[in-house]
Formats: structure tokens, sequence, C-alpha cells
């Protein structure tokens, strides 16, 4: 009766969508088990719009009205669902997976100023990545006189895995692209294979402490004891450099009630976040700059990279217009969170984009649709052209919907850290080299293959040939 009363009755109905989502959420969940929750909700609103019902009390939204409304109303939108108890660490909430406003703020508070760009286009924290951009091209150089090869897969997150480290903990940050031992641990975070383990610990708690162990057997559990033992280590250093997060998270210390535990929390939190998210929307984005198609947009932004004295010595990239444009459509077309961001609707429910919609229901925009939904905005969507950001026509409607980093209070707060190392990696590399794929790569290895929020290449390689440019400034 209450199913019924739901599927017929609820305000809901009036927002289109599949027949069987008025009854059911199985086909949803049978589609993120199989990792393809992303493209399924973006055929959905393909065929239905931008408000689209995917569940009997879930709706999935793909306008700038709607982003406003539920990542935005009130500074930091509506609170977030149980969902992020999926990620918590060492048994602790942290920034991420807090779910309530007043929570989020506190942590919020203390944190905020390490990731503002001003800390991070600073010396001592720019040295760091600069410094690690020219490990990865000395990889780059080896694969030229060695196998011919790289695995960008791979060697990007070691990038980004020893630049977010060094904004953490410098100098006792990692050094996975110099040392096999830290390269260990990237490999552990990176390969880590538990989606379906954690998708059954999310919707059948019951299910999964009766037969976890067993479960196991062929959905492996999400273990990481290598990243954890490094983070449980290292946050409990005291002498860690004044830009660092680790530095302000002591100095905050007791009276913000951060136990040492809660510091390595939050410590290994913002490794995680750091790691796939950066290196996945690189090799996305290095992989389509590679492809035949693309090389007029490499040429383009290696000669703007060229045009300045010193490619990859301080802040000058911030001020490349190309170099922008050609990361800011990367993470259009392969956002490396592309997932919807699951809130609740708060009490005495709210009008998102027309529809009223009563307090519980779950709510998210997913950013792969909302940067590719609205053609009026992108036109021919699905197609990687860094052009359409020089045009001055339409800039604060694209902006409006660029999602890539969510938006409001709780949209990402490493993005200054991301895009500074985005940009001086390709600073570095297209300096220095034209890329083009191996002939070994099959283009669905580089598909999307959603995990728990984030997705990355199925094939989890991606191999390069770096070809070097001859007329080098500085050289
Ligand atoms: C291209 C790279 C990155 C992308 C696309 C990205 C994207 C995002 C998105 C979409 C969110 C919101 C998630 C949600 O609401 O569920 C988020 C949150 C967050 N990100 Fe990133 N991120 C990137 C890099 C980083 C880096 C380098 C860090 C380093 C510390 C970081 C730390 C965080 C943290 C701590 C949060 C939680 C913020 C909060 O709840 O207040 N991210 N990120």
């Amino acid at each position: 009766d209450r199913l019924l009363r739901q599927s017929l009755l609820s305000p809901l109905t009036k927002v289109p969508g599949p027949w069987y989502a008025r009854f059911t959420s199985l086909v949803l969940k049978w589609n993120e088990l199989t990792a393809n929750r992303t493209r399924y909700i973006h055929g959905l609103h393909r065929r239905y719009g931008p408000a689209v019902r995917i569940a009997p009390t879930e709706l999935a939204f793909a306008s700038a009205a709607a982003v406003k409304e539920v990542y935005c109303s009130g500074g930091s939108g509506y609170d977030k669902t149980e969902f992020y108890d999926l990620f918590t660490v060492y048994g602790r909430r942290t920034m991420f997976t807090t779910l309530n406003k007043g929570d989020h703020a506190k942590r919020k508070r203390i944190l905020a100023d390490r990731y503002a760009n001003s800390n991070i286009v600073r010396q001592p924290s720019l040295d760091g990545i600069t410094e690690r951009a020219a490990n990865f091209v000395a990889r780059c150089d080896e694969s030229v006189t060695g196998s011919g090869s790289l695995d960008i897969f791979v060697y990007l997150h070691s990038y980004a895995f020893d630049c977010v480290t060094h904004h953490l903990f410098h100098p006792y940050g990692a050094n996975s692209l110099q040392s096999k031992q830290d390269e260990e641990i990237m490999r552990e975070v990176t390969f880590d294979d538990s989606l379906q383990n954690r998708l059954v610990q999310y919707y059948s708690p019951t299910l999964h402490s009766l037969f976890g162990t067993l479960l196991s057997a062929f959905a492996k559990p999400r273990e990481t004891p290598l990243a954890d033992e490094f983070v449980l280590e290292t946050s409990a250093r005291t002498d860690t450099a004044a830009f660092t997060v680790l530095n302000r998270l002591n100095e905050a210390g007791p009276p913000a009630d951060m136990e040492p535990i809660d510091i390595a929390a939050e410590c290994l939190d913002h490794m995680a976040a750091g790691i796939d998210t950066t290196g996945d929307a690189l090799c996305f984005l290095m992989w389509e700059l590679s492809q035949p198609r693309s090389l007029r947009y490499q040429t383009r932004l290696r000669e703007e990279v060229l045009m300045m004295a010193n490619p990859t010595g301080g802040a000058g990239f911030d001020k490349l217009a190309y170099l922008d444009a050609v990361v800011m459509e990367g993470l259009r077309c392969f956002p490396a969170i592309p997932m919807s961001l699951p809130r609740y609707v708060p009490r005495g429910g709210r009008d998102i984009d027309g529809y009223f919609v009563p307090e519980g229901t779950v709510v998210s925009c997913q950013a792969y649709s909302v940067q590719r939904i609205d053609e009026g905005v992108f036109p021919d969507p699905d197609t990687f052209n860094p052009d359409r950001w020089l045009d001055p026509k339409g800039d604060a409607e694209r902006k409006r919907l660029f999602f890539a980093f969510a938006n409001g209070g709780r949209g990402c707060v490493g993005k200054h850290l991301a895009l500074a190392e985005m940009k001086m990696l390709l600073c570095a590399v297209y300096s220095r080299f034209e890329t083009r794929p191996d002939e070994s790569m099959a283009p669905e290895e580089m598909e999307m293959s959603d995990q728990l929020i984030s997705s990355r290449p199925l094939g989890q390689r991606c191999l390069l040939r770096f070809l070097p440019v001859g007329c080098h400034r500085g050289e």
C-alpha cells in the first residue's frame, strides 16, 4: 500500500522518467554494480530532459538552476546522504564525510586557508609541484630511450600522489616517481577493486555483516594497509613546513576537538581525494590531446607554453589562456568525478527547477550530464574542443554549467592545488614532447569505468609515446 501510494500519489510522479523508476531502484542499482551509473543516468537525461526520476525516492537533475539550489542554497546546499558513510576512514568523519552543515563548517574553517590559491602559487608550495613535474618528465625521457612508451595511467597517479602528500606533509611527502617503495603505496590505492563489495555494504549492511567474509572471496573489500600506515606515521609529525595542511591541523590541535586519529583521518582523506582525481583527469586529457583529431590543439598549446621564457618556473602557467581552455575542456569532457553527488531535500520540501520535491527525497546532479546536456551552451557536446572556452560570448553560461569540482561550500577544497598540478605538468610535458597514443592501445581501454564516486579508464593503463620537440627554449 505504501509503495503504491508512493508510486502513484507522490508529487514525484510529475517528474519524467522510465516507468519502472516509480516502483523500484533495482535497475539503477544494477547499473551501479556494473560500473555504469553515470552513463545510465546520462541516457535518461537525454531521453527525458534535465529532471529525471531515477528511483522511487531519488531524482537526478542537470541544470544550472538545480546546481544552484541543491549545492549552493544557504552557502553549502543540502545535507549529504549516508552514501558518504562509505568513505569514513579510521572510523572517523572528515570534512568530506560530515553530513550536516554545522560539523562541516567547523572543519572547513580550520582547513580552507591552506588550499587558497594564494597559498598554492607561493614559492615553497609551488617548488614542490615543479620538482615533481620534472620527475615525471624524467620518466618520459627514459621512455624515449627505453621501451618507447610510458604508462601514464600509473605515473600520473604517482605524480598526483607525490604532489598531494607534498602539500599535506612536506618535507615528508611521498616520492613515488623515484622510489619503488612509495610506488607500491600509490599502486595499492590506484588499483583498488572494491566497488561491488562496498556497494553491498551500503545497500545491505546486514547482508554484508553476515556474508562479508564469503563476499570478499569474489568481491574484494577495500584494504589499503600501506597507505594507512604511511599516513598514520607521517601525520604524527609535528615539524612539517608552514604551508602544509598538517601544520595547520597541528596548530588547530585539541581545542578544535581533533585527536591524533582525526588528524590522520583528515590527511588520509585528502590524500585519497587528490590521487585518482588529478591522476585520471590528466590521463584522460593527455590521451585525448594525443589523438590525431586533437593534434592541432596540442600544437597550439605547445606554441603558447613555449612563448614563456621559463615554462616550468614560477606561476607563469596561471596566465596562459589556451592552457586554461585546454584544462577546462578536459575537465568538462572527462570530469574525474562524473557521478551524482547525493543530497537530502531539507525539511518542508523545496522547489527544484520547477518541481516541488518533498523532504527526504535524494537529489543529485552529475558533472558528466551538467556539462554536456545543454547544447545551446556547449554545442556538439561530446566533442573535445578547447577553443569553445575562448569565446567571450557565453562565458558566464559555460561557467555556470561547469561542475567538475562541484559547487558551493562543499565543492572541492583542493581545486586550486589540482589546477596548479595539471597546468604545471602540461607545461612541463608539452614544452618538450609531442605525444601520440601507443599502437597497442585499444580505444575501449580508455572508456569510463565508474567506481564509487569517481571514474577511471576501463583498462587501467594508458600507453603514450613521447616524441622530443627540437626547439625547446632555454636549453
Ligand atoms: C582534478 C582533480 C579533482 C577533481 C575533479 C575534484 C572534484 C571534487 C568534487 C566533485 C568534490 C565534491 C564531492 C562531493 O560533494 O561528494 C570534491 C571534494 C573534495 N575534494 Fe576534490 N577534486 C580534485 C582534486 C582534489 C585534490 C588535489 C584534493 C586535495 C586535497 C581534493 C580534496 C577534496 C576534499 C577534501 C573534498 C571535500 C570537500 C568538502 O566536503 O568540503 N580534491 N572534489
